[in-house]
């Protein structure tokens, strides 16, 4: 069955700030992006690779690509206005059947095992989620205050997000809303189900600069 993943580093990082865009950042010396693309090829080493970028970082991204030697094979897509429309653009360069398997950018933890555990999984059931439990405590704003609850009843969810190849393409002909915050939500919308295994808890999103201190301590 041929294997897809759509590697998603269209976003501005807002919330990391600074001057370098996140997924460039180095990260044990090596920049984000390359050690998340190498889980995957070393997961799958012909497994076909598309990284979405903003079209105003390819250069950049070239030279980076000189500098560390990095010749892993991948076609390059361009950023959209939303991590919806990033995805989006990546699907068009997947061809024929098989899965797809989106990944943001900015996650370089996931473990072989969780990448295998998804694709295998939606081999049978067509859409599948990694998802780690909950280790807090869990509050709802209400409007009058704030309650508890059960926090098992609540998971939270990591990528990869692995699809039957048409099932994804048709749920992204789908009108944006910002209810699409994943590609689960978005292919939910259709009505489909989407079935949850096991991530792994050090498949951090690096969204702010605490998130790169744990990053250097997990390398
Ligand atoms: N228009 C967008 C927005 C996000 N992403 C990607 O989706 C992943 C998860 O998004 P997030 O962590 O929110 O990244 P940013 O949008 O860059 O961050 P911020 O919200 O802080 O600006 C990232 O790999 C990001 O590059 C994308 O490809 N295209
Ligand atoms: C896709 C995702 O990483 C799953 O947890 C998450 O929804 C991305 O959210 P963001 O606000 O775009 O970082």
């Amino acid at each position: 069955m041929n294997r897809h993943v759509i590697i998603v580093a269209g976003g501005k990082g807002l919330r990391m700030g600074g001057d370098i865009p996140k997924q460039f950042l180095p990260v044990g010396g090596k920049p984000v992006l390359m050690r998340t693309i190498e889980a995957f090829y070393a997961f799958d080493s012909s497994i076909h690779i598309i990284l979405v970028l903003p079209v105003s970082q390819r250069a950049y991204w070239k030279d980076l690509c000189e500098t560390h030697h990095f010749a892993l094979r991948h076609d390059i897509a361009d950023g959209g206005e939303t991590r919806f429309h990033s995805v989006k653009n990546g699907l068009a360069y997947v061809r024929g059947e098989g899965l797809v398997g989106v990944h943001d950018g900015v996650r370089p933890f996931v473990s072989r095992e969780v990448i295998a555990g998804c694709y295998e999984a939606a081999q049978t059931k067509q859409a599948v989620i990694p998802v780690i439990d909950v280790v807090e405590t869990v509050r709802h704003l209400t409007k009058l205050g704030s309650e508890t609850v059960p926090r098992n009843d609540y998971k939270l969810v990591q990528t990869p997000q692995v699809f039957e190849v048409q099932l994804l393409k048709e749920a992204y002909q789908q009108e944006y809303t910002d209810a699409f915050t994943d590609d689960a939500s978005v292919v939910e919308a259709m009505g489909r189900e989407v079935c949850l295994v096991q991530g792994n808890r050090e498949n951090i999103k690096l969204t702010t600069p605490f998130d790169l201190k744990i990053a250097e301590v997990l390398i």
